[in-house]
């Protein structure tokens, strides 16, 4: 039966500074490099052993999966690193407290950007402060403007269908180490979650979630490991 384990990344700076981080590249706090290293036990403690790992290009999603991979003993697992998971683009909100935005254009208008469907947050500006042009990674593509879940999920699936459910099918046991809405996009797929009700599905840091698929990768179960 194939398994499947998803992690978000542990606390970033921004998570802790309350600001829209999208793409940006911040690191995780010593809070967020902790609850990796717990992610890492439980799944040690719980039995979980993993053939192949999975992870964005941003800092702090790369660095919970060593850090778990390292309490585990599986630093020398092979991992694959694609922008197709990272965190959804958060355009012009990028840097952002949210709570000021929420005070400036209001909840409803906050919630809508953050956990609408299909509404992608105001654009970026090119030559803003937080534009990522120039950054190397991002040589090959165009990096998004800005990205609603729905153009999280378009950019995600390739990548699912391409590479991460064959090797799933092969019989490798996988962890994808990623970001709260393109695990978001993730889950929506694989539980089937319709559009309405995606809105109300939160990602806590740090926090293993296993799917057992049956051999077509229709989930059976999917569970939180700190509660089994
Ligand atoms: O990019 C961010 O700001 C966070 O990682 C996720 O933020 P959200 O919960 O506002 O979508």
């Amino acid at each position: 039966m194939p398994t499947l384990v998803l992690i978000r990344h542990g606390q970033s700076a921004w998570n802790l500074e309350n600001r829209f981080t999208g793409w940006w590249d911040v690191d995780v706090t010593a809070q967020g490099a902790a609850e990796a290293r717990a992610a890492g036990a439980l799944m040690a403690d719980k039995g979980l052993d993993f053939d192949l790992t999975f992870t964005s290009l941003q800092t702090r999603a790369i660095k919970t999966l060593n850090l778990a991979l390292e309490t585990m003993g599986r630093l020398w697992l092979p991992t694959e690193k694609h922008w197709r998971l990272n965190e959804r683009h958060y355009g012009g909100l990028t840097g952002l407290d949210k709570a000021e935005t929420a005070a400036k254009h209001g909840e409803e208008q906050v919630k809508i950007w953050r956990r609408s469907f299909d509404v992608p947050p105001p654009a970026s500006e090119p030559g803003g402060e937080f534009d990522m042009t120039n950054d190397r990674r991002y040589a090959d593509i165009d990096i998004p403007v800005a990205e609603s879940l729905k153009d999280t999920i378009d950019r995600v699936l390739p990548y699912w269908n391409g590479r991460i459910a064959p090797a799933l099918k092969e019989g490798n046991r996988v962890l994808i180490s990623a970001h709260g809405n393109s695990l978001r996009a993730l889950v929506k797929h694989l539980s089937n979650i319709p559009d309405d009700e995606i809105t109300g599905l939160e990602i806590p840091t740090g926090q293993p979630i296993v799917y057992e698929l049956a051999d077509d990768l229709t989930p059976r179960e999917r569970y939180y490991l700190s509660e089994r």
